[in-house]
């Protein structure tokens, strides 16, 4: 699939996937370009985490390919997935309560692909200005809302072209909920395209230059996310509740 624009950081062709006999995946297609953000939108239960799971070889694909960067992932360990460069950051929250801030980024540091200016910690805090108010602070003590920005920046730290983000706006707080669109955008700024799943349009507006519409595990809809917001009956069949 030609997605115009940019290079294609990640292309994915008829995914299909299914938990035991259950099938989820019916063929979904999206490309990722180079530098962008697009959101995967879609109601509870429309395969949104699926997709970004069996793209990421956390289920396994039945069906169709994953190209990332020119090279076809398809079916491949999540860990040799990340280590060519695709980051992912799954919805519940992935870091070591026990550490401090500091220590969950130094925790995330892999060795870096070639010519890529690597993360460190201080370059991570002007991304996320409010992790750098605690960075001695334990995990534990900090808020839920917190600990997710903290698990983006630690997936940072392994130094990713691309990323994947499941729901990172669900549940925050209003004031988290800005934080958490203005690092997506700097994120972008620093060049890592990012596929994130959202279901909430305001915030998909606020950092995705595009987004795909999916429903029973296949894609309905693509378009920019302003051609989203006028589009009323696209949102109705698909996305308000
Ligand atoms: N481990 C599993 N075993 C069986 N069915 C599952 C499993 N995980 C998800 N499903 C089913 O797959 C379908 C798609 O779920 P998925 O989590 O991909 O949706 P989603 O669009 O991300 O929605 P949500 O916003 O609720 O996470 C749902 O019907 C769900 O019940």
């Amino acid at each position: 699939m030609s997605a115009g624009g940019g290079a294609v950081v990640l292309s994915v062709e008829g995914l299909r996937a299914a938990y035991g006999r259950a099938q989820i995946l019916f063929g979904v297609d999206l490309a990722l370009r180079r530098g962008e953000v697009a959101a995967l939108m879609g109601r509870n239960g429309a395969g949104k985490t699926t997709t970004l799971k069996a793209v990421m070889g956390l289920v396994p694909p039945t069906g169709g390919t994953v190209v990332f960067e020119g090279r076809d992932v398809t079916g491949w360990e999540p860990f040799r997935i990340a280590r060519l460069g695709l980051g992912y950051v799954p919805e519940e929250r992935r870091i070591f309560t026990d550490l401090t801030v500091f220590e969950n980024l130094e925790v995330g540091r892999r060795p870096l692909a070639d010519g890529q200016a690597p993360w460190t910690p201080e370059r991570l805090f002007s991304i996320f200005p409010n992790l750098a108010e605690m960075r001695a602070r334990r995990a534990s003590a900090m808020s839920g809302g917190e600990q997710q920005m903290l698990t983006i920046a630690r997936t940072l730290m392994g130094n990713p072209r691309a990323v994947l983000l499941d729901e990172p706006s669900e549940g925050l707080a209003p004031v988290i909920v800005e934080q958490m669109a203005e690092a997506v955008l700097r994120m972008k700024g620093e060049g890592i395209a990012v596929l994130l799943s959202e279901q909430n349009l305001s915030f998909a507006s606020a950092v995705a230059d595009r987004a795909y519409v999916i429903e029973k595990g296949a894609v309905r809809y693509e378009g920019t996310t302003a051609e989203l917001e006028v589009r009323s009956e696209v949102r109705e069949a698909y996305l308000t509740v």
